[in-house]
């Protein structure tokens, strides 16, 4: 059997502890109890051992006459008789005075204290337990009687009854120990436990309080070891500042009655650091009151206080069912842009934009009693600024209460940034369009969904005209400002549907759907070409530049992003091809084609570094006197594998791809060089593409040629094309009116071919008119080429300006062109272009046929 402890309310009077040590089970081996004895008062031993005599040999009970009425004697007064008739009916036959003050009622059946019926029907049942191998139950009762604690000695004995069921003896002993009940609260406490004594004045009204008890606790806490606080008043252990405060407290506890908790730290020997906690409970005028040391709590909530106010992170406390702040720190209310005192009056809403607000309700009802909890949204500040927010909670008792403490982490910034650099990730820089990576997402995007029944999606790949030459010859600045002036003009162009993004360089994509067909991607393309080729007006530059399309459509071109943009890019290049401003929908078949002009494009770039260009020269003879005057430089290729390339093949895309900038100035340089170490009177003619007009420096370009080289300006001659005059004529007119004033040399080349206006003419004042040999090689035909070269031999005699003929290649039609009154012929009749190591030999064979009168000697 184990010891039991029960804790039984008795009569609604103060709480009884009954502790029952129940040995009836208790084995008996060889007539000794395995139990000590040694607790056992003398006379509850002398009526045990009396007992054990009397029941050898065991199994065998005294009868109950035996036991109960004989021979007890003075033990027969703390004795009862008792029987359990029915479950939890318990039966007292017979108790002495001592049992019957013990069970506090008088002995009569069916009427027993309860405090004690449940101990005397445990005896009873372990007793009737044993009662077969004699057992006897023994136990220890305690009661209050006069505040007092009493302990008791058990003994429960079974006795026979020849009448009916055996019966129980209990024998009771009181032991001498007793306890003051008050004692024994008072100092089974650390808490310190006060007795106070209302003192009234003559209103009677409470004014002060006499010390009546107080146990070591309250001694410890108010520090007045050793000196007997009894009979003091209070007001006498407060301090003055605090004192009028407490003794109200006190007061109060006692006019409204009832209990009441409030904190002093004013007690004057207690320390200005030491915080109590004070429950007071009055009855009467007598006060009981519980003192609890609370420093710590305080200590703590004080370092927790400086860690909260002087955190630079914003932090709120916040009530979670109103919401409303308990505190904050100043760097909370910093961030939000309101004062301290505004913000304990306003609540986690008003820093909350309105579409937040289920988040922080919801936020505010998850587990109390999880961990820290994270909300990423937004914060409002005073100003209505909106601030991106990580917002931290835990659930805490903040006096006695439960609050979240809630710190705030702005991320606007970082927020920004990330949005930023998302954004960086998927647009130019330089235009703040889509790139290629952004188009190509949207573009298998609208793959996928692509239904040609709705409509058919075109991809649009444009390359800027000239703008390579535009970059090099008037600066990135500027190349800059007209890469942005083309993205806002693309944007205009465009539906909300479409996309166009910057591929990088002077390359750009647009994105269309839901076109019917062709037709209406050709003419949304000829919409953008008029559009990039209107005028630009860039730091103070009119530049004119345009675009060419290439266009592939889905399905029928592609059926992926990277198929159409290939195709599309093909196209382009076959739009290049085909002239400027243009665009050109995608063939299959292209391939190869664009292939190799690419290839040829990566080999111009390649021969400028490699020093892979030479000159070389085509005299120009006087058909007066039949001497060279001077020689035209013809570029030359030499190509590692291809030989040497003709400059029909490679100036037009040097021209497209603005290599011809470079390439132009390094042919002046170089021609004017050559020329100057040749006799003085011959004279050297430069090409000059209207490229280099528009997008170089040609006047810096010619400048520093002559000076490079010190040939004088009046020995070189310029051909230009009238293409030159066709487009900014206005700025190409001042330039070639500029390099006139230099003292150079300008010939009108090819005359005869495009639209040979004669306004052209009178424009400008040229040198010399050099009349196409296309016209010279069908001279012999007769008709129409005969007429156009006399008219324009005509027209240049009445003009006052020399007339070249060029590709003058049969002696016919040198005479035909000497008796017309053309000036000056070119051609292989008399030399093909020659390198310029032939120069020499040339001039002095020339000079040796004009001084032996042999007149135009073939080379
Ligand atoms: N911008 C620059 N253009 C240049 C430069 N060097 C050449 N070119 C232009 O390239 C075109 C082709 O030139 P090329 O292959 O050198 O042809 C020239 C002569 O070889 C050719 N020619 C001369 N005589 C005859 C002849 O009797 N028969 C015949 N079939 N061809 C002949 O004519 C070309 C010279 O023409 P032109 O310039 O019009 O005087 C050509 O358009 C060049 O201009 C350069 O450095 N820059």
């Amino acid at each position: 059997m184990s010891a039991q402890a029960t804790r039984r309310e008795v009569d609604g009077g103060p709480v009884e502890h009954v502790a029952a040590d129940m040995r009836g089970d208790r084995r008996v081996a060889q007539g000794r109890a395995l139990v000590s004895t040694a607790r056992r008062p003398p006379e509850i031993e002398t009526l045990h051992l009396a007992w054990r005599a009397a029941i050898v040999p065991p199994n065998v009970i005294p009868p109950y006459e035996e036991l109960a009425l004989g021979g007890l004697g003075r033990l027969a007064d703390s004795a009862a008789l008792i029987r359990v008739t029915a479950p939890g009916q318990l039966d007292i036959l017979m108790a002495g005075p001592t049992i019957e003050a013990w069970i506090d009622q008088p002995s009569r059946r069916g009427a027993i204290n309860p405090r004690s019926s449940g101990l005397l029907r445990a005896m009873h049942d372990a007793v009737m337990r044993a009662q077969k191998k004699s057992y006897p139950a023994e136990t220890v009762a305690h009661a209050v009687v006069d505040g007092l604690v009493r302990s008791y000695d058990l003994l429960a004995l079974p006795v026979s009854n020849r009448w009916g069921p055996p019966l129980c003896q209990v024998y009771m002993k009181q032991r001498e120990q007793r306890y003051s009940l008050v004692d024994a609260i008072f100092s089974a406490t650390d808490e310190g436990v006060v007795a106070l004594a209302v003192i009234r004045d003559e209103t009677q009204a409470a004014c002060d309080f006499e010390i009546v008890a107080l146990n070591d606790g309250a001694a410890r806490l108010l520090k007045r070891g050793g000196v007997d606080l009894r009979g003091r008043r209070l007001s006498e252990l407060l301090a003055e500042g605090g004192r009028n405060g407490a003794l109200a407290r006190f007061c109060g506890v006692v006019e409204n009655g009832g209990s009441a908790r409030f904190e002093i730290d004013a007690f004057l020997d207690a320390g200005a650091d030491t915080h109590l906690s004070v429950n007071a409970s009055a009855m009467g005028d007598l006060v009981a009151v519980t003192l609890t040391d609370i420093s710590d709590i305080r200590a703590r909530e004080t370092s927790f206080r400086l860690l909260f106010d002087g955190s630079p992170t914003p932090t709120a406390l916040c009530d979670p069912e109103t919401f409303r702040f308990l505190a904050v720190n100043d760097a909370a209310a910093a961030l939000w842009g309101f004062s301290r005192e505004d913000l304990l009056t306003m609540t986690a809403f008003d820093v909350t934009p309105e579409e937040d607000w289920d988040d922080v309700r919801a936020f505010a009802s998850r587990d109390p009693a999880g961990a820290v909890a994270q909300r990423i949204g937004r914060h409002m500040r005073s100003d209505r600024s909106q601030l991106d927010v990580i917002v931290h909670s835990r659930a805490i008792i903040f006096r006695d209460r439960h609050a979240h403490l809630v710190t705030i982490i702005d991320v606007t910034e970082k927020q920004r940034a990330e949005v930023r650099l998302a954004h960086m990730a998927h647009h130019d820089a330089l235009t703040d369009l889509p790139n290629r990576a952004l188009f190509r997402q949207r573009l298998d995007e609208e793959l996928a969904r692509l239904d040609p029944e709705q409509g058919q999606l075109a991809l649009f790949y444009l390359d800027l005209d000239q703008f390579k030459a535009i970059n090099d010859t008037l600066g990135h600045p500027v190349g800059d400002a007209l890469l942005r002036a083309v993205a806002d003009r693309l944007r205009i162009c465009l539906r909300a549907t479409d996309i166009v993004a910057r591929f990088g360089g002077d390359e750009f994509g647009i994105l269309r759907t839901g076109l019917a067909g062709p037709d209406e991607a050709s003419s949304f393309a000829s919409y953008v070409v008029n559009a990039v080729s209107r005028p630009f007006v860039i730091e103070g530059h009119s530049l004119e530049i345009g675009t060419s399309i290439g266009i592939a459509m889905a399905p029928g071109d592609g059926l992926s992003s990277d198929l159409l943009l290939k195709n599309a890019d093909m196209a382009l290049y076959r739009a290049k091809d085909g002239g400027r401003r243009a665009f050109h929908f995608f063939e299959p078949g292209m391939d190869a084609r664009v292939r190799a002009r690419r290839l040829l494009e990566i080999d111009l770039r390649r021969a400028m570094a490699a020093g892979e260009f030479e000159l070389y020269y085509q005299p120009l003879v006087s058909l007066k006197s039949g001497a060279i005057t001077g020689f035209e430089a013809l570029l030359r290729w030499h190509h590692p594998s291809r030989g040497l390339v003709p400059p029909a093949e490679f100036i037009p895309l040097s021209e497209e791809i603005g290599l011809i900038v470079p390439l132009g100035e390094w042919v002046l340089r170089q021609a004017c060089a050559e020329a100057a170490r040749w006799p003085a009177n011959l004279k050297v003619a430069v090409n000059l593409s209207s490229v280099q007009f528009k997008t170089g420096n040609v006047t810096h370009a010619v400048l520093s040629a002559l000076a490079n080289s010190g040939l004088p300006a009046s020995r070189l001659e310029l051909e230009i094309t009238e293409s030159i005059l066709l487009a900014e004529s206005e700025a190409n007119l001042a330039t070639l009116y500029r390099l006139r004033g230099l003292g150079v040399s300008v010939s009108m080349d090819d005359f005869g071919t495009g639209y040979s206006s004669l306004s052209y003419l009178r424009a400008f004042p040229f040198d010399k008119i050099k009349i196409d040999r296309s016209f010279v090689s069908e001279l012999s035909d007769g008709g129409d080429c005969m007429a156009i070269v006399r008219a324009v031999a005509g027209l240049g005699s009445s003009l006052g300006i020399a007339t070249t003929a060029e590709g003058v290649e049969t002696g016919e039609q040198l005479a035909w062109l000497r008796n017309e009154g053309c000036t000056e012929m070119q051609g292989y009749y008399f030399s093909p272009p020659v390198p310029a190591s032939k120069i020499a030999p040339m001039l002095k064979a020339n000079e040796g046929a004009r001084s032996s009168c042999e007149g135009l000697v073939r080379h």
